[in-house]
């Protein structure tokens, strides 16, 4: 039988193991809060993260990592972008105490600030090859608060080994949940990470009163952008018509489920970045995304108008308004 070591509580790593455990696999899920392991192992619930929600009682949450991740075919990481090099240097050295192999995953959706590294280039640097046989991501169009419910929900498994991300299809495929297979790693990581921006400014839009004209604009021309970086990252440009791309657009874009739609919308309402980042005691990855596409974009010839626009509004006190008016005024062009 298939043990899973999954790596962060929040709310996707739990809704990921969740599901999991729901399949009969052995899952560890790894917290580095004890409190949060107490409440899931003796009240099977995780309450700051998904209220209201009751988790299997097979899922059995780990403070010790060495512990969950000892015996574990697949190690699956589910923390925010900025803890991924701390959590993966930890998870180097259980992996080389335990002299063990693992295939790795994560369901991470960021860019490092500085470097634009994406999750997996990230992992790479501080795990070392010999501790792991692949690496894979799982993207696509999944709010936690979703799939803990049993809503019908797709997603898209990114890697080139394709007996790894079988072993991953399997553990979680339910008649709920539907894993698709590709080989394409670094665009599903683009993907999922590049629709945030576009997300916050879906949200900034309705928040200010703006209709599904406007929000409909707004993704389509933001697909564009994401593609054309994502071609210049290396991703296969059809990646962005699937799941991680445009799926993952659609759900984030349009649901308040999602922390950046919601953030973009509270700050549509006229509260500062600061004050939605206090209230959400939640990851808005999308807040350093558009910070690192910005500056990837000063290096690399890239036209990115929206992202210019959110990135204006984040970090240089620019109105929302005033970055619309710039946006729809811009010198006519053909749609490419
Ligand atoms: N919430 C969702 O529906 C989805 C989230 N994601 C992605 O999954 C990633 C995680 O997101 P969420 O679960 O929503 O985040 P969250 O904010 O709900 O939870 C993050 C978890 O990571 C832990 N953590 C933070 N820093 C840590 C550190 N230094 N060491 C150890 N643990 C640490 C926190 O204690 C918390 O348990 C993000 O990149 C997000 O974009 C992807 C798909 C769906
Ligand atoms: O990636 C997600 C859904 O697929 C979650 O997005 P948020 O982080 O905006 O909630």
């Amino acid at each position: 039988m298939t043990k899973v070591a999954v790596l962060g509580a929040g709310s996707w790593g739990t809704a990921l193991a969740n599901t999991m455990a729901k399949n009969n696999v052995v899952v560890n899920i790894w917290s580095h809060r004890v409190d949060q392991v107490d409440e899931i192992n003796q009240r099977h619930q995780n309450d700051h993260y998904l209220p209201g929600a009751t988790l299997s009682e097979k899922l059995l949450a780990v403070a010790d990592m060495q512990v969950a991740v000892a015996d574990a075919d697949v190690v699956l990481m589910v923390v925010p972008t900025k803890a991924i090099r701390s959590v993966g240097s930890q998870l180097a050295e259980v992996l080389q105490n335990l002299d063990q192999q693992v295939i790795l995953a994560h369901a991470t959706k960021g860019l490092e600030q500085g470097t634009h590294l994406r999750i997996s280039q990230m992992i790479e640097e501080v795990v070392p090859s010999e501790n792991y046989s692949s690496l894979a991501v799982i993207s696509g169009p999944s709010h936690a608060e979703d799939v803990i419910k049993g809503d019908l929900t797709a997603v898209s498994i990114g890697g080139t080994d394709e007996a790894a991300t079988a072993v991953l299809q399997k553990t979680l495929a339910s008649e709920n949940f539907r894993p698709y297979t590709n080989h394409d790693l670094l665009g599903s990581e683009l993907g999922g990470a590049l629709k945030n921006i576009i997300a916050l400014g879906s949200g900034m839009l309705v928040g200010l009163g703006y209709g599904v004209n406007a929000q409909a604009a707004l993704l389509t021309r933001g697909l564009v952008e994401m593609r054309s970086v994502g071609q210049k990252m290396g991703a296969k440009p059809e990646t962005f018509l699937g799941l991680a791309g445009i799926g993952d657009l659609i759900v984030t874009g349009m649901s308040p489920n999602s922390r950046n739609y919601r953030a973009g919308f509270a700050m549509g309402h006229g509260q500062s970045l600061n004050q939605v980042q206090e209230e959400m005691g939640m990851v808005i990855e999308g807040v350093n995304t558009v910070k690192a596409v910005y500056e990837y974009q000063q290096t690399h010839q890239l036209d990115l108008p929206i992202t210019t626009a959110l990135y204006q509004v984040l970090y240089e006190e620019a109105q929302i308004e005033d970055q619309i008016k710039l946006l729809m005024t811009r010198p006519l062009k053909a749609e490419d």
